[in-house]
């Protein structure tokens, strides 16, 4: 195909050639100068058990710009899987109100994003990842209820990568990494219902306190994450990773999941040697939660439960939020009283035909009390 002379690749060529304004290879512009995956975080830790890391930096500006620019025009309606295997996903808003896209895998900073979780987990190795993930939440409420990344029963299909043996392995999620990539809303922090709070020391850009309620709670800050461990060294879950994605009530909060998987078995390099429900997890392992303290009421807290709920159990709690043991005690506290106040009243009334005198029986024994 040539046109006075100038044939169509080599017009590519010269366009394809042209500086661009910027210096990572995007999918669309591949091969556009170099980018090294170098990167300096520092990391906090916010629960030793489960191990809980609080990660300042773990992602450049341009990273940030290129997931989105490779998001874009991926998005859907985020699932929920429905059973306890990780196989089959379906939709259900209650649970769970935003939009996710997939990135390849094959893209440079995907790739590079994987290894630097890799290198984070250090002698933890583990030999597959899933694609990343980006999920949007925009202004309204959407949220992510309280849920945890791993599945109930391994999966069992993947092959170990480059591995001879094609067979499917069991696998899980190992630790999971959320990083923030857009922090511009109003409340969306992610909430852990079973972990320590942070201190009233701690910084208020990134954490803030749950009124008199146990939780950790962290606020969305673009290019910092969290990382945790899903798994008891038995190679079941941990049920203290539980977290939510709490509602964004303005703006709009974006995260990105990489997910680290783990093939059981020894002969995989794998650091969790067998997935052996039956083996106990040690005692600090054991999946309780934490113990509610008495609610101390601190200053300038955000309340990740709606006000009835942390403030003297006036109501049931709203089933959109996620649960913490203490709203659970309100709840079965007023259940409680109310079936002792129609206990009364049905006994008041059992009286009367037998002629007794039902005030002094009723001021005496039956009023009810709460
Ligand atoms: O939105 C958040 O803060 C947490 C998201 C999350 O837990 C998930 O996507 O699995
Ligand atoms: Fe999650």
């Amino acid at each position: 195909l040539s046109n006075h002379g100038v044939t169509l690749s080599s017009t590519l060529d010269k366009i394809t050639s042209l500086p661009l304004p910027f210096s990572l290879p995007i999918e669309e512009q591949p091969d556009v100068g170099p980018y090294s995956c170098d990167q300096s975080y520092t990391i906090e830790l916010l629960s030793i058990d489960p191990l809980v890391i609080y990660i300042n930096n773990f992602l450049r500006d341009e990273e940030i710009e290129h997931l989105l620019n490779l998001g874009k025009t991926r998005f859907g309606t985020s699932m929920v899987f429905a059973g306890s295997d990780g196989v089959k996903e379906v939709l259900n808003r209650t649970m769970r109100s935003s939009q996710t896209a997939f990135l390849p895998k094959e893209d440079v900073v995907c790739e590079c994003l994987t290894k630097r979780m890799q290198s984070l987990l250090g002698n933890v190795q583990h030999v597959e990842v899933e694609a990343l993930q980006i999920v949007k939440y925009a202004t309204g409420g959407d949220h992510y209820r309280s849920h945890t990344d791993w599945f109930d029963a391994p999966k069992v299909d993947l092959p170990i990568p480059g591995s001879k043996d094609r067979s499917p392995k069991p696998s899980n999620r190992l630790g999971s990494i959320f990083a923030y990539l857009e922090d511009d809303c109003e409340r969306g922090e992610t909430y852990f219902p079973h972990l320590p709070s942070v201190l009233e020391s701690a910084d208020g850009a990134k954490f803030a306190l749950a009124a008199g309620d146990t939780g950790l709670l962290v606020k969305p800050r673009k290019g910092n994450a969290l990382f945790w461990n899903n798994l008891h060294g038995n190679g079941t879950g941990d049920e203290r990773t539980a977290h939510a994605g709490l509602p964004v009530e303005s703006g709009t909060k974006i995260g990105l999941n990489i997910w680290r998987l783990e093939v059981f078995g020894p002969e995989n390099g794998a650091y969790y040697t067998t997935y052996d429900p039956d083996v106990l997890p040690s005692s600090n392992e054991v999946s309780t939660p934490n113990p509610t303290p008495t609610p101390t009421p601190r200053p300038s807290s955000v309340d990740p439960l709606p006000a009835s709920a942390s403030s003297g159990c006036a109501h049931p709690i709203p089933t959109h939020e996620p649960r913490s043991p203490r709203a659970d005690r309100c709840m079965q506290y007023e259940t409680m009283i109310y079936v002792k106040n129609i206990a009364a009243v049905f006994t008041y009334l059992a009286y009367i035909p037998s002629g007794a005198n039902v005030d002094r029986v009723w001021n005496k024994f039956l009023r009810p009390s709460n």
